[in-house]
């Protein structure tokens, strides 16, 4: 005969497992949008030059991830798209830490070593996208698109991995801004719609050029547009091309900081401070950092802001809205590598 006690533990124990279960089963919803691209980001990985950086001490709270293949504006080959998805696999171990966010997806094949070690020297909230140069991103790297990725199987490949790392990346618990000096065109755009928010100049050119490749948007730049700023708004900016300037983007609420010229990262920097509440507590208390109070202020300020992160990210972790994602990335594969793209893509003055 089982004991209360034992029946009691039985029940317990069986709890548990349902809950490692439906855990584990939620993780695997949550993580990634097209499930494992283990192969893809690494067969992508062997084509082109350009990295992409992250420096998680860029300022107090902030890191600072920069595109860097300056003699192309930045443009994006397939190794840089790879490293993309690196750092945001890192991002998601890193800021697992203090969130209590169990959630937020491990893609342990690419767990990078000492992740916590480095949140906890600089309690991240929120990062900042840039690009090298005073120039933000042109797009696909065309002269990789016209070697290697110019059929419909490839753009597929493309489009799962870019899709899916950008939307992990919006579902990290850090405040993002994307820092856009110079030009920002087709897939570029498209980075900057997965921005929380965005920075610009009176320079800044951003422009979703894709119908000019006789293609929708394929890094799931559609969607978000929509989201930013509604629907015949999207269409009159992917329509027609025409790009986002101070003012019209300004009107629309696809931006949010206006900076003179070569000074969008400094301005975005100041933008993200208003957020990184530790940094002031800290400051108010003599800024030592070393009294255990302000330790403690600091940990849950940060618990708060990506908590709030969190609760926003979440109303886009469904399954409506992943469908549709689906639906934009259907619609790109149904266009690219066919002639007319084919041809655009080829008379394209890189
Ligand atoms: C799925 C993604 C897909 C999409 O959905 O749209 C794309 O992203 S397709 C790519 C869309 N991007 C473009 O069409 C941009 C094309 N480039 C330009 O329009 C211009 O280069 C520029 C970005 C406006 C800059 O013009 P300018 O200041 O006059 O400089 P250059 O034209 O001389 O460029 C310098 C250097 O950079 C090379 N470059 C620029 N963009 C790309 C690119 N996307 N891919 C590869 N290389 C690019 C350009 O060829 C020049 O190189 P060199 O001639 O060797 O100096």
């Amino acid at each position: 005969m089982i004991s209360i006690l034992n029946l009691h533990k039985l029940v317990n124990s069986s709890l548990n497992s349902i809950s490692t279960i439906s855990k584990t089963r939620i993780i695997r919803k949550l993580s990634s949008l097209h499930g494992n691209l283990t192969g893809i980001r690494e067969e992508l990985r062997k084509l082109g030059h350009g990295s992409v950086t992250f420096d998680p001490k860029y300022s107090r709270g902030i890191g600072l991830l920069t595109l860097q293949n300056p003699e192309r504006h930045n443009a994006l080959s397939g190794k840089m798209m790879a490293e993309l998805s690196d750092i945001v696999d890192k991002l998601e171990n890193v800021v697992k830490f203090n969130t209590n966010d169990n959630l937020n997806s491990v893609n342990n094949e690419n767990k990078l070593n000492n992740v916590n070690e480095l949140d906890k020297e600089n309690n991240l909230i929120g990062i900042i996208v840039t690009g090298s140069r005073n120039t933000f991103c042109s797009g696909l790297d065309l002269s990789v698109a016209k070697d290697h990725i110019l059929t419909p199987e490839n753009g597929k490949k493309m489009s799962l991995l870019m899709q899916d790392t950008l939307f992990r990346f919006g579902q990290l618990p850090l405040i993002s801004v994307a820092a856009v000096e110079g030009h920002a065109l087709g897939g570029g755009a498209e980075l900057v719609t997965a921005c929380d928010f965005r920075c610009i100049s009176e320079t800044s050119k951003i422009r979703f050029v894709q119908v000019k490749m006789s293609v929708i948007p394929g890094w799931g730049g559609g969607k978000r547009l929509i989201d930013i700023v509604g629907g015949v708004n999207a269409l009159k900016i992917m329509g027609t091309s025409d790009p986002i300037t101070t003012q019209n983007g300004l009107e629309l609420g696809f931006v949010d900081v206006i900076a003179p010229h070569g000074e969008c990262v400094n301005r975005a920097r100041e933008f993200l401070n208003r957020y990184v509440y530790f940094s002031e507590r800290d400051e108010r208390k003599g800024g030592n950092g070393n009294d255990d109070n302000t330790n403690e202020n600091r940990i849950n300020s940060v618990k708060v802001v990506r908590g709030l992160k969190l609760l926003i990210s979440r109303t886009k972790n469904n399954e409506e809205y992943k469908n549709f994602l689906l639906y934009e990335h259907e619609l790109f594969c149904s266009l690219w590598g066919q002639k007319e793209n084919v041809d655009a893509v080829l008379n394209t003055r890189k």
